[in-house]
């Protein structure tokens, strides 16, 4: 079926990223491409079948066999397309004229590029070209042509994302320590809690993409894949937390996720980010889930009741040794070891 018109980018998004993952180096589909590339032909490969395509092609001929790289190499060999089934399985008709309206509009001036973007567009399924004069492969999705590149040319662009991510992620923990001694000092802005969520967005951002350049490397982004997730779960738990430490001015937690909406260039816009926020005035001490969190050995059960009991960091940073105990699961020995964490926090660098 042809693409509907209502479908959200990220969904779109999500598609193109999944057929490139499809196309990673090391993928039978990438290695039958690659072939067809060093023997200087070109290709036409129709990714899925419907009706569709059904509808849409003449000539060729049938041969439902299953998918093999060296198979897709020599029936690229013929002029015309090769017809994949949706689970790129087997290779259904190769030597076909792909039929569609040479109406639909395309910025492509080849034939081959020019056929492939219209039959995406009239039908929803990809297809996938290599350019005979010039030894590129380009995929052709929802209207768009995404370049495939070179192994070499997407592990720089990878590392090169998970640098810059890594340097967002520095600054948001600095940000997110500069928000910490204001919550223990009691001087909290709304514009300290935008500047961590409007980072927080920027890095998330950039976390999505690094990660969809990751998955296009396939096997050979197995090591990013592993720097790229140790560089995420403190910072996605951190900032969880701090949903839960303000609230809206409607008294719910905040939505981080409100941000997401914003385009790249509002997200810059502090006061946009602010007003999108809606944090409440009167609330910006910060509750003390994520004071809590940096606590080395406090059970994640334990600050929660605390929080409860307490309701504001700046209460828990006047709380006497003996209100602390009076919390279930928070000992004498418990309760000095929070003052003092407290304390610690309290200072620059802590
Ligand atoms: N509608 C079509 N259906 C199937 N195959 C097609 C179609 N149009 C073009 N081709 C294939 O493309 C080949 C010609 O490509 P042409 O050089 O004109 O296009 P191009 O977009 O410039 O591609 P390249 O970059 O490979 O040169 C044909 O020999 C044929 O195999």
């Amino acid at each position: 079926m042809a693409a509907d018109p209502t479908d959200s980018p990220a969904r779109t998004a999500d598609r193109v990223a999944r057929y490139k993952a499809l196309l990673a180096p090391g993928s039978g589909l990438r290695e039958g491409l690659e072939r067809i590339q060093h023997g200087r032909t070109g290709a036409l490969v129709v990714l899925g079948y419907n009706r569709d395509v059904a509808g849409l092609f003449t000539g060729g001929f049938g041969i439902d066999v299953p998918f093999a790289p060296t198979s897709l190499r020599e029936l690229a060999k013929m002029d015309g397309a090769i017809l994949l089934s949706s689970d790129l399985s087997r290779i259904l008709y190769a030597g076909v004229h792909l039929a569609a309206s040479p109406e639909i509009p395309t910025v492509e001036t080849g034939t081959r590029h020019g056929a492939a973007d219209r039959f995406a567009r009239q039908t929803g399924v990809p297809v996938v070209t290599v350019s005979a004069s010039m030894s590129t492969i380009a995929l052709f999705l929802e209207g768009e042509r995404h370049p495939i590149l070179p192994p070499g040319e997407l592990m720089n662009r990878a590392n090169q994302l998970l640098k810059t991510l890594g340097q967002y992620a520095d600054r948001l923990r600095q940000l997110l320590a500069t928000l910490t001694t204001a919550e223990l000092h009691d001087q909290v802005t709304d514009r300290d809690v935008a500047s961590v969520l409007q980072r927080w967005e920027m890095s998330r951002r950039l976390h999505v993409e690094t990660s969809a350049a990751v998955r296009e490397l396939g096997t050979d982004g197995r090591l990013l894949g592993l720097q790229l997730q140790e560089l995420w779960p403190d910072l996605s738990g951190q900032i969880e937390l701090l949903a839960l430490d303000y609230t809206t001015v409607e008294g719910d937690p905040l939505d981080v996720t409100a941000l997401a909406a914003l385009s790249t260039h509002d997200v810059l816009n502090l006061d946009l980010v602010l007003r999108e926020l809606r944090l409440a005035p009167d609330d910006m001490g910060g509750h003390g889930h994520r004071v809590l969190a940096q606590i080395p050995g406090l059970p994640s059960t334990v600050g929660p009741r605390l929080v409860a009991h307490f309701g504001t960091v700046q209460n828990l940073v006047a709380a006497p040794q003996h209100e602390l105990q009076g919390i279930e699961g928070v000992g004498e020995q418990r309760a000095k070891a929070i003052r003092e964490a407290l304390l610690r926090l309290e200072e620059p660098g802590g």
